[in-house]
């Protein structure tokens, strides 16, 4: 294979996986050898090796085939002669390693001259994770539940003076938190190039730690930690419970504190609720700003379906979206951001293959299994509640004695739901009313099936009701 073929790959690779992780990863990599089906490919550290095999090998092996070259592996090896000179390295990250008061004035001044200068870590020894290039500011839909994140991430990314520290955001699963961080990350190479800034998963600092532990490096990685000017750290629930991790973490933390180097954390809840995460670790986290992701509300669901919808039209071309279709996702899939996501990306791509207008009928055909999940588990009190509201009678009379006609239907339209829309027996559901028999509840949901098919009326009270009370 010849550079050009190489670089032709190379372009190949970067359509496949992005701009950054181009950059980051694929554009560092040096052709080395090829024979007997093995690609051998030279890296800068060991670190940046590992990293690209367990994420890239299978993209760079798959499109070296495509393009007639015929391999069965590929393999990453250092570069000769990148590895810093061990015996200056140790010796300039043995500051790391005293007590902290002292650490902060022993690091400080080297930091700032090494600024001016050159950091003592090359850019490329971070081991920083890829950012995903969808996830900036600009993709981010804004509404109640996340406007305080938003705000302090945005805060943050103009690179100026640390205000708080850490910035601590937290929230459930598929809320925005990573979408938010690599956000902060692109903006802030964006804005201030001149800035070190390290984004990587609690796991990979882990890793991380773990090999430095085993290639006996730990000098080389707290210098390289403690050069970088923004560090974000996602899913910081994970180091909890490990306890030489954790150890290391609190270091890291406080060395960059004393810096005034920004940090920013994530984790799926507040600091005081991670279990098993020391004290003083918690405790420190608390310093800064702790802002919290709410679960997503209709407007937010709705506008980032909105946003999302807008790209797939565009991509493909042709198709469209009845009225109608996106409100009704919102008002279904309350679960998390990323099962609306997938339930637009599914629907597209269906249309697309059946060449159809994405209709209500058509988006429950093809969703029916995410919509069955999300369906809302409505309760018999929830049923008595509406159906009460509706009909203008007390809640009271729906478990009391009273049969005249204007409270009765009403009580027998709410058992007739009860039976619908939850899985409880006639005898629960009975219980449920006053203790009825039942019998009763048999006769009141029959009667309401009957009455159904002739009074229109009460055909479209039970529609409009079941809607409220699924929505
Ligand atoms: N407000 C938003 N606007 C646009 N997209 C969003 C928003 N919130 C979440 N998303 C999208 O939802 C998906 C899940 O978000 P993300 O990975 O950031 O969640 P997370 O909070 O980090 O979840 P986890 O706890 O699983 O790590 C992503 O594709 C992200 O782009």
């Amino acid at each position: 294979m010849t550079n050009d073929s190489w670089g032709e790959i190379r372009e190949q690779l970067e359509h496949r996986l992005g701009k950054n992780n181009y950059t980051t990863w694929i554009e560092p990599l040096k052709l080395s050898d090829l024979k007997n089906g093995v690609a051998r490919f030279e890296v800068p550290t060991s670190f940046f090796g590992d990293w690209v095999n367990r994420n890239f090998a299978d993209h760079i092996r798959t499109h070296l085939n495509a393009n007639g070259v015929q391999v069965e592996r590929v393999e990453f090896a250092v570069r000769p002669g990148t590895r810093r000179a061990a015996a200056s390295a140790q010796a300039a990250a043995a500051n790391g390693a005293a007590p902290r008061a002292k650490t902060a004035s022993a690091e400080r001044a080297p930091a700032t001259k090494a600024r001016a200068a050159r950091p003592r870590v090359a850019d490329e020894d971070l081991p920083g994770a890829p950012l995903d290039a969808r996830f900036t500011f600009d993709s981010f839909v804004v509404g109640k539940p996340n406007e305080l994140a938003h705000a302090a991430a945005k805060r943050v990314s103009e690179g100026g003076p640390v205000s708080f520290n850490p910035l601590f955001l937290y929230g459930g699963v598929g809320l925005g938190k990573t979408h938010l961080m690599h956000a902060i990350a692109h903006e802030l190479q964006a804005r201030r190039p001149d800035l070190r800034v390290l984004y990587l998963s609690a796991e990979q600092f882990m890793y991380r730690f773990v090999q430095a532990l085993r290639d006996r490096s730990v000098m080389d990685f707290k210098e390289m930690f403690r050069s970088v000017d923004v560090l974000m750290v996602d899913d910081v629930q994970f180091i909890a419970g490990k306890d030489s991790t954790q150890e290391e973490f609190f270091h890291t933390f406080n060395a960059l504190v004393d810096q005034n180097k920004q940090i920013v954390i994530s984790a799926d809840r507040a600091p005081g609720e991670i279990k098993d995460l020391e004290e003083r670790i918690k405790s420190r986290l608390q310093c800064g700003l702790v802002v919290d992701l709410h679960p997503t509300d209709y407007e937010l669901r709705l506008g980032i379906l909105q946003q999302k919808a807008d790209f797939y039209r565009d991509q493909y071309r042709g198709l469209t979206i009845a009225p109608g279709v996106l409100e009704f996702l919102a008002h279904r899939i309350t679960t998390n951001v990323r099962v609306l996501e997938g339930a637009l990306t599914r629907l597209f791509a269906f249309a697309s293959l059946v060449g159809r207008e994405i209709t209500l009928d058509l988006t429950q055909d093809c969703l029916a299994d995410i919509l069955r999940a999300s369906d809302r588990k409505v309760t018999i009190e929830e049923i008595q509640r509406k159906v009460a509201e509706h009909y203008n009678i007390r809640l009271s009379d729906m478990i009391g004695p009273k049969r005249l006609r204007n409270i009765a239907r009403p009580r027998q339209i709410a058992m007739y739901l009860s039976k619908q829309l939850t899985p409880r027996s006639l005898p629960e559901i009975g219980r449920r009313f006053g203790g009825r028999d039942h019998t009763t509840i048999m006769h009141g949901v029959r009667k309401i099936e009957e009455l159904m098919a002739t009074d229109s009326q009460l055909a479209d009270d039970l529609q409009l009701l079941k809607r409220l009370l699924q929505g």
